[in-house]
């Protein structure tokens, strides 16, 4: 009986009441993990991530099973592979950094007008590229969501007002001084033309794209905008999310894609993140006689 009692004490002492710092705790923890793991959805080290996953396996059962050559060795591995993956994913860690500190945190609510706004924007978006794609003019609009794109801003013309069909067709009009560059549009409305990002690091992107789609993967690649192409050489309409390229999209496609990206909770029955795959898979199977390319 007094051994029961022991251990019920010791049981008690454990337990520590869930205060409201342990709550922050988990809270904090969940959302570094859930943005681990988005970070590892949306760049190409998903089979690193599994490879870790099975060595960290391996050293928990040779730990169990005592198996200790085979332990000591994974041991090592795991040590000095920590050391290792921070000097081979420097790139991927620098840039999973910046995305949280642009992180806007105001944005993670977006309200009614800011809502209302983007869809006006999409509208006029699909209405002004269908006319550039058809007449081959060359376009780039980078539509900024969490993550602040200030410095691709600061290098370009800054600007405040509505997206409008044939605004858009004016500034991308070849001759017109603000064509040269990207268009920024946060919250529905073009806060920036003639602006500059950055190229794509991705060796393997395919020799047929230009600078301008570079340019657009690679804005895609640093942050969580959604940029929209028009190809200047086949007038060829293209979508870049998270490094990955949607290529030959019709307008209708585009406009689809545009508002599961930018107004995700408008669909019913879906959660947003598996809304927003699922849109690129279909993007690409709805469409007759536009195929689908990845990068
Ligand atoms: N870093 C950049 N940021 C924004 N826009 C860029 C950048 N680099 C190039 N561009 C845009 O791309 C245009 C030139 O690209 P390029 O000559 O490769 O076009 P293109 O042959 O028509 O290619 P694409 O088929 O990709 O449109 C420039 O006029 C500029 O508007």
């Amino acid at each position: 009986m007094e051994g029961i009692l022991y251990l019920l004490q010791q049981l008690k002492a454990m337990v520590t009441p869930f205060g409201i710092s342990d709550l922050i705790d988990i809270l904090i923890m969940a959302f570094i993990i859930y943005k681990v793991i988005m970070f590892i959805r949306r760049t190409s080290s998903g089979a690193v991530a599994k490879g870790i996953l099975l060595l960290l396996v391996a050293l928990l059962v040779s730990g169990v099973l005592q198996l200790n050559t085979v332990n000591f060795l994974m041991g090592k591995i795991v040590e000095y592979g920590a050391l290792a993956l921070v000097v081979l994913f420097q790139p991927e860690i620098r840039r999973f950094l910046e995305q949280m500190g642009r992180t806007n945190l105001g944005k993670v609510f977006s309200n009614a007008e800011e809502r209302n706004e983007l869809d006006g924007a999409i509208t006029q978006t699909v209405e002004a590229y269908a006319s550039l794609s058809k007449s081959k003019t060359g376009a780039l609009m980078v539509f900024e969501r969490k993550n602040m794109l200030e410095d691709a801003i600061k290098t370009g013309t800054a600007l405040d007002c509505t997206v409008n069909a044939e605004l858009l067709k004016n500034i991308f009009w070849n001759k017109a001084p603000l064509h040269d560059g990207a268009v920024i549009v946060r919250a529905g409305r073009i806060v920036g033309a003639g602006c500059m990002l950055p190229m794509s690091g991705n060796v393997n992107l395919s020799r047929e794209l230009g600078m301008r789609h570079r340019a657009g993967i690679g804005a895609s690649e640093h942050t969580d905008a959604v940029v929209a192409i028009v190809s200047e050489e086949t007038g060829s309409i293209s979508v870049a999310v998270g490094g990955m390229l949607k290529r030959h999209l019709a307008p209708e496609t585009l406009e689809r894609l545009l508002r599961n990206e930018l107004l995700p909770e408008q669909e019913e029955n879906e959660s947003p993140a598996k809304f927003r795959l699922m849109s690129l898979f279909r993007a690409g199977k709805g469409e007759k006689g536009h195929g689908e390319e990845n990068h």
